[in-house]
């Protein structure tokens, strides 16, 4: 096989396969995660805090008919971030505007380990996490709850063959459209040229959803008060320009 193990010898090929398939057996939806789930082993006291914190925020599918109903106080908009990574853009962006209730997803552990750590020393009431694809969750919203999704950095599958992984798609795309209020954003910021021709192309044939830039900066600068991500921080220091794209449901 041609794909490289990292240091735990696992390649992203081998636990594509770990999980199986899956559907939510009430909308139907399939869950479709190709990325590691799993880093390195936890630390012990980080498995502790993992272990008490994700009863705590973790959102239950179930629960999602209604979700301004999932925070104590009800929130003036909902949000959502896909893939978050170690959480510092959702934490950043939780405790920017905490009348906002955000949703975020993170299926690989450690991330989701780091990110309950952040969130419970911000003392944040205003977020919630799902540790799966977030096109379970996605399925499961009501049409036009959200104000926002950002998908930030999302893995890149450069190999033609591993295109139809990408989280951009008709089928990922609709649930976005459906679940964005009218006037909501989708934002998508990424450092792989290739993925946001990509995007560019997948959201204009998809028609939902109109680009809203007007000259270059607007894809070229991170969007307002922007506090960058972990991916985006080691692009750039590896010298890698990104692109930010907001699209508009209309
Ligand atoms: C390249 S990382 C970027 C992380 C973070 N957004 C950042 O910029 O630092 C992409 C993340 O998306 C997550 N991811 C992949 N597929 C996903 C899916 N179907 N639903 C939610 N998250 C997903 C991965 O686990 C990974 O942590």
């Amino acid at each position: 096989m041609s794909v490289k193990p990292d240091a735990d010898g696992i390649t992203n090929e081998t636990v594509f396969t770990q999980a199986g398939p899956r559907r939510d057996p009430q909308t139907g939806q399939m869950a479709a995660l190709h990325g590691r789930r799993v880093g390195k082993p936890l630390r012990a006291l980080q498995a502790a805090s993992h272990a008490r914190l994700i009863g705590r925020y973790r959102l239950a599918l179930a629960d999602l008919a209604d979700p301004a109903a999932l925070f104590a106080t009800p929130p003036e908009d909902l949000a959502l971030e896909i893939g978050f990574g170690g959480g510092e853009h959702l934490v950043a962006e939780a405790a920017r505007a905490p009348r906002t209730g955000f949703f975020g997803v993170e299926p690989f552990l450690n991330g989701m380990a780091r990110a309950l750590a952040d969130i419970e020393a911000a003392g944040l009431d205003n977020v919630r996490v799902f540790d799966d694809d977030a096109a379970l969750l996605l399925a499961r919203l009501p049409p036009s709850c959200l104000a926002r999704v950002d998908l930030l950095y999302p893995d890149p599958w450069p190999k033609r063959r591993h295109w139809r992984r990408r989280f951009v798609r008709p089928d990922n795309l609709d649930l976005i459209a459906r679940a964005l209020r009218p006037g909501g954003l989708f934002r998508f910021a990424s450092d792989v040229p290739d993925y946001v021709d990509w995007t560019l192309r997948e959201v204009r044939a998809h028609g939902a959803l109109a680009w809203t830039a007007a000259r270059a900066d607007d894809w070229r600068r991170p969007f307002p008060a922007w506090p960058g991500t972990r991916y985006e921080a080691k692009a750039r220091a590896a010298g890698r320009q990104a692109t930010y794209l907001a699209f508009r449901k209309g």
